[in-house]
Parts: structure tokens; C-alpha cells; sequence
């Protein structure tokens, strides 16, 4: 990304605070031209010193002139002190509202992405982070530099080398020699840095997202005690981040020191060409300091362009991939407009397939039809493609090929928004948000009583162990176990109260009674809407209406479990093999003894 590009892109952001860049832009003016008054000032007091000298001229003499300048001074120091303060003040002013009108911006984007956008290698938790973070940081500081730094020292530096043409065309043409010189070593630091600084991007991403893995896997990788492995693997990227950023301060430390050389040479030449000419009498003593003075101004900013070529070197580095964030318009989700609000909940899925952005192809010709107001499972091994069903089903991707239709009309032209308020999706694992229980259950309807809160708890069969708790509804949710989690996920469905329910393995955390309570509320609610479950339990899902089996992304048999377990195909191989694992026989046994043992009793 050019510096060009950059500004073109910063100018909508910075465009409603144009009041305060023109009160800026004026400051600078008047900024500029105060810092030339010393130079002035000061050849004015050598020449009038040195003249009372030349005539024998007293203290006496000198004390005016000398309550002059300094009440001179003074005044301009105390007017230059209103003028920086205004400037840093607005300049800051600028830059933080810009910068958080490009991080909630950031933030709104992100918001309105597929989730494909989120399983890119390159937007991970850890990475899209640092993506945001360093790129509104480094946007900022060019926003700043440019208002702080670059702007009042090159606008000093401009009116300095016009004074110091004025004042003489050979001391003029001495800086405006050393600037081009000055320029090129920058510019070949700045080029010898770009690489090595989009290296350091890249390794600082892996890094935190690698922090944010071994939090996330802290119980895993102490179970397996793999506290060494995961050391020396953060220890290897930790010692490429430190070669990067040692190659980094070599190369700035080797140019430096040249321009820093190059500077020196550009005083001693300006200090020999007017001791010359005031040697030669063609100017007073005063025009040394004049001309020091003057060369300091126009220099000051060429001592600050390592650091402002570098700040801007990472602003163009990292902007590009904050702006890409703000730039993925594929990843935006698609909305129709036609209204949900009536929906009923008919899908009619025909040879769809579909392939996850990272390559994986899930579903391969895929039809299914799900009936309104009827419950409908989906049978198959760990990765046949179920859940991908449902993430169609939701919208959250878009099929590659085949027909979506809802009610007759494509899944597509319906409002998403309005579409997704009229479905109730429980997963496996649900995300509990940081923050009470109570809070947690109202995420279904933010504007719910906290009666009809505890009315979704009880339901869930989790009021009562809320109530336990010391802080009850008040207490912190993510402490809850994956049980009580789950049912979190559950009382939130059962607040939203939707229409259409999709169930991926609603009770896979649950205890068997937990498992048996759930599953009446769930077939209590189920009554009049579209279902669709999820489960390996097949208890769960032999009395539904219609079941999908499906194996490595096709569908291959459907029908109802009589139907199915007579076909045996698929369907009564797994339905065989789960009730070996439940030891069906044992457990039946168990039961007909205790049958036989009450009889007995009976008898
Ligand atoms: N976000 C994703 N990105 C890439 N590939 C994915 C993603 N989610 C699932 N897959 C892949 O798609 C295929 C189908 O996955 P899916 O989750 O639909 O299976 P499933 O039948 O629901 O499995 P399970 O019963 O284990 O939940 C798998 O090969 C999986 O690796």
C-alpha cells in the first residue's frame, strides 16, 4: 500500500474534523514563522553587541537593547507555548477520534462477515487482533506524525531555507545541497527495512496467536505434560522475532550514524562559507549564528525522518492488512429482502454441494426436505456433513451449487437477519459470553422480564441449581460446568421461542437425568415447529418424523427408523454398533431381572 493510497483512504475519516485540520494548518503557519524570530534576534544582538564594542560603548548602553530582545523573546516563547499547545492539542484531538471511528468501524465490519471470514488462516482470534490493533496504532501515528511532527517541522524547514536564500544564495544552495543526500540514505533505510519489518508483522501475528493457543489449551497441554514441547516451540519463534528485530536496529544504527555525518558536514560547510564572507566583509559577525540557526531549522526535520520514514513505514505495512479487514467485501454476508416473519419452516434442499473456504469439500449432491412443523434428524458418522447442513441452513455460508428453498422461495432472497430471528440453533458447545447467568439467558430476547428469564431457566431444568449458587442469577456464567452451560444455551432457546429449532447434539454434555429432563422440555416445545436434530444418541431421534442418514457428505438413506432399521443399510449399521457400545444386551437383561425381582415381590 502507497503512503498515497493511505491518505486517500484516511480522508473520509479525518474529513468531519476539517475545522480543527484548518485551525492546525494555521497554527503550523504561525508556528513557522515564530521559530524564525530567534535567528533574526539573534544576529540583531551579536551585530549590536559587537558595534558597542567597536565604539567603546559601555553597559550602559547595551542594558536597553538587551531588556528589548529578552522582552522580545519572551513575548514570542510565551505566544509560541498558546500556539504548540493548540497544535498538539487539536493534532491529538484528530488523531484519537479518528481512531475510533477506524476501530468501531473495524468492529462493525467484522460483525456483518461470514464466518468463513473468521476460519481464514489469516483472521485467527490472535492474528485479526494484532491486524486491528497495530493497524489503527500505526495509522494513528502517521495521523499524529503528520500534524505533530511532519507538518510544523517542514513547514519550519521550508521558511528557514527561504530565509536563508534571502539572506544569501550560496548559504541557501549549502542546505539545499546536504537535503537530496540526507533524503537518499533515508530512503534506502526505509527500503532495506520494508522487508524485514513485513517478516517482523508476520512472526509477531504467529506469536500471539500462538499466546492466545496455549491459553486456550492450557488443560490439554498440562495433561500431557507438554509444557516443554510448547516452550520450545514459542521459544523458536521467539528467537526469529529477535534475529528480525536485531536485523532491524543494525540497519537503523549503520544509517543513522551516515546521516548524522552528513548533517555534521552541512554545519562545517555553512560555517566556513559565512566566516568567509564575513571575512571578506560582505556580512557582519552576526550572520554566523544567523546562519546556524537557520540551518538548524531547515535540519531538524531531516533529524526526525528516520523515525517519521520509519513510523510511516509501519503504518504502510500494517495498514495494509487492517485495510483488507475493512476491504473484504466477499466476506460480507448476503441478505435478500423478502420478509421472514412468516416463515414456516419447509426447506427444500436439492443437489447442493459445498466446500468450506479452506478446500474441504462437505456435502456432495446433497437433497433433503424438511417438513414444517415436524421433526426431522440427521444420522451419520463425525464428519459426514450434518452441522455443515445446518450452517447452510442458517445462512452462516453459501452453497457452491444447487437449490436452497424455504417456503417454496430460495433461502437466499429472504433477509437474513430477519430469517435467523426466526430460528433457535443449540449446539454441541455454545459460547457463554463473560458476564452473569442472568445475562446469558436474556441474549435470546434482550428485552425479557426477569420472570420470563427464570421462566426459560425452569424450563431448562436449570432454575433450581441457579438458586444455589451464592450470587444466583447474578453469578458469573463461564464458572458454570458444561452441563449447566448447555442448558444456558437451552433456556436461551426456549426464550427466543422461535418457530424453526436446529439441534446439533443438544445434550451432548448432560447427565442422563439432565438428558432424560431436556429431552421432555425439548419434546414439549418441539410441538407445531420445524425441527431439526442432530444426534449420535439414537435415542434421541428414533421417534422422529423423517431421518437423513448421511455418510462422508451424501446423503444415503432416509426414512423412518422402522423403515431405516429394516433397510439394513447405513442407518442400522450405526444403530448396531451404538447399541453394542451401550451394552444394550447387559442393560436389557438388568432390566428384565429387575423386572422379574418386582414381579416376585409382587407375587
Ligand atoms: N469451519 C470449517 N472449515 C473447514 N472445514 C470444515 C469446517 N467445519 C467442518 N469442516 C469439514 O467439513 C466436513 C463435515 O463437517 P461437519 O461438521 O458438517 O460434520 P458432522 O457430520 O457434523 O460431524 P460431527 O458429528 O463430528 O459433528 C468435515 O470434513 C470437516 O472437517
Amino acid at each position: 500500500m502507497s503512503l498515497w493510497e493511505i491518505i486517500r483512504r484516511l480522508y473520509p475519516y479525518v474529513l468531519p474534523y476539517r475545522r480543527l485540520v484548518i485551525s492546525t494548518l494555521l497554527l503550523t503557519l504561525v508556528g513557522s514563522l515564530a521559530a524564525q524570530v530567534n535567528p533574526f534576534v539573534l544576529r540583531y544582538t551579536v551585530d549590536t553587541v559587537q558595534k558597542l564594542l567597536d565604539t567603546n560603548q559601555g553597559l550602559s548602553q547595551g542594558i536597553p537593547m538587551l531588556l528589548w530582545v529578552s522582552g522580545l523573546l519572551l513575548g514570542k516563547e510565551i505566544i509560541n507555548t498558546f500556539i504548540q499547545f493548540g497544535q498538539k492539542f487539536y493534532g491529538e484531538k484528530i488523531r484519537i477520534s479518528v481512531s475510533s471511528t477506524l476501530s468501531q468501524d473495524a468492529i462493525h465490519k467484522i460483525l456483518s462477515y461470514q464466518l468463513g471470514f473468521y476460519s481464514d488462516s489469516g483472521n485467527q482470534t490472535g492474528k485479526l487482533q494484532t491486524r486491528i490493533d497495530r493497524g489503527v496504532e500505526s495509522l494513528m501515528k502517521l495521523v499524529q506524525n503528520f500534524f505533530i511532527d511532519i507538518l510544523p517541522l517542514f513547514a519550519n524547514a521550508v521558511v528557514a531555507l527561504v530565509v536563508m536564500y534571502a539572506a544569501n544564495v550560496y548559504v541557501g544552495l549549502v542546505a539545499t545541497f546536504i537535503l537530496p543526500i540526507y533524503f537518499w540514505i533515508s530512503y534506502r533505510q526505509a527500503d532495506k527495512l520494508n522487508g524485514t519489518r513485513r517478516a517482523l508483522r508476520g512472526l509477531r501475528e504467529q506469536k500471539s496467536q500462538g499466546l492466545v493457543n496455549l491459553i486456550d489449551s492450557a488443560v490439554v497441554i498440562k495433561s500431557f505434560v507438554r509444557e516443554d514441547y510448547e516452550e520450545q516451540k514459542q521459544n523458536g519463534l521467539q528467537q526469529q522475532l529477535q534475529e528480525a528485530q536485531l536485523e532491524t536496529r543494525k540497519t537503523n544504527f549503520v544509517y543513522d550514524g551516515l546521516k548524522t555525518f552528513v548533517e555534521q558536514v552541512g554545519v562545517v560547510l555553512i560555517i566556513i562559507l559565512t566566516a568567509y564572507l564575513v571575512l571578506s566583509g560582505q556580512m557582519t559577525i552576526g550572520a554566523i549564528m544567523f546562519h546556524i540557526l537557520l540551518f538548524n531549522n531547515v535540519s531538524a526535520p531531516i533529524r526526525q525522518l528516520h523515525r517519521i520514514y520509519d513510523e510511516m513505514n509501519e503504518a504502510l505495512t500494517y495498514s495494509e492488512g487492517f485495510f483488507d479487514i475493512l476491504d473484504a467485501q466477499d466476506a460480507k454476508e448476503k441478505t435478500g429482502t423478502l420478509p421472514a416473519d412468516h416463515v414456516r419452516g419447509t426447506f427444500d434442499i436439492c443437489n447442493v454441494d459445498f466446500t468450506y473456504p479452506s478446500g474441504t469439500q462437505a456435502l456432495h449432491d446433497v437433497c433433503l426436505t424438511i417438513e414444517e412443523g415436524k421433526t426431522t434428524a440427521l444420522v451419520g458418522l463425525s464428519g459426514a456433513g450434518k452441522s455443515t447442513i445446518l450452517n447452510l441452513l442458517c445462512k452462516f455460508y453459501e452453497p457452491d451449487h444447487g437449490k436452497m428453498l424455504l417456503d417454496g422461495q430460495p433461502l437466499a432472497d429472504y433477509d437474513t437477519h430477519a430469517l435467523r430471528q426466526r430460528i433457535g440453533l443449540v449446539l454441541q458447545k455454545n459460547h457463554i459470553f463473560k458476564g452473569s447467568i442472568e445475562e446469558n439467558i436474556r441474549y435470546g430476547v434482550m428485552d425479557a422480564t426477569f420472570e420470563q428469564i427464570q421462566a426459560a431457566a425452569r424450563q431448562a431444568y436449570l432454575h433450581d441449581q441457579i438458586l444455589e449458587l451464592p450470587k444466583g442469577y447474578q453469578s458469573d456464567a463461564q464458572q458454570l460446568s458444561g452441563g449447566q452451560q448447555q442448558r444456558i444455551a437451552i433456556a436461551r432457546l426456549f426464550l427466543k421461542n422461535p418457530p424453526i429449532i436446529f439441534l446439533d447434539e443438544p445434550t451432548a454434555s448432560l447427565d442422563a437425568i439432565a438428558t432424560e429432563q431436556i429431552k421432555n422440555s425439548l419434546d414439549a416445545i418441539k410441538q407445531g415447529r420445524t425441527v431439526v436434530i442432530i444426534s449420535h444418541s439414537l435415542a434421541q431421534i428414533v421417534d422422529s418424523d423423517c431421518i437423513y442418514v448421511m455418510k462422508q457428505g451424501r446423503m444415503v438413506e432416509s426414512g423412518t427408523h422402522d423403515q431405516l432399521y429394516d433397510l439394513r443399510g447405513t442407518y442400522r449399521e450405526i444403530f448396531d454398533a451404538s447399541a453394542r457400545s451401550l451394552n444394550i444386551e447387559k442393560l436389557a437383561k438388568a432390566m428384565v431381572d429387575d423386572g422379574d425381582e418386582v414381579e416376585d415381590t409382587a407375587g
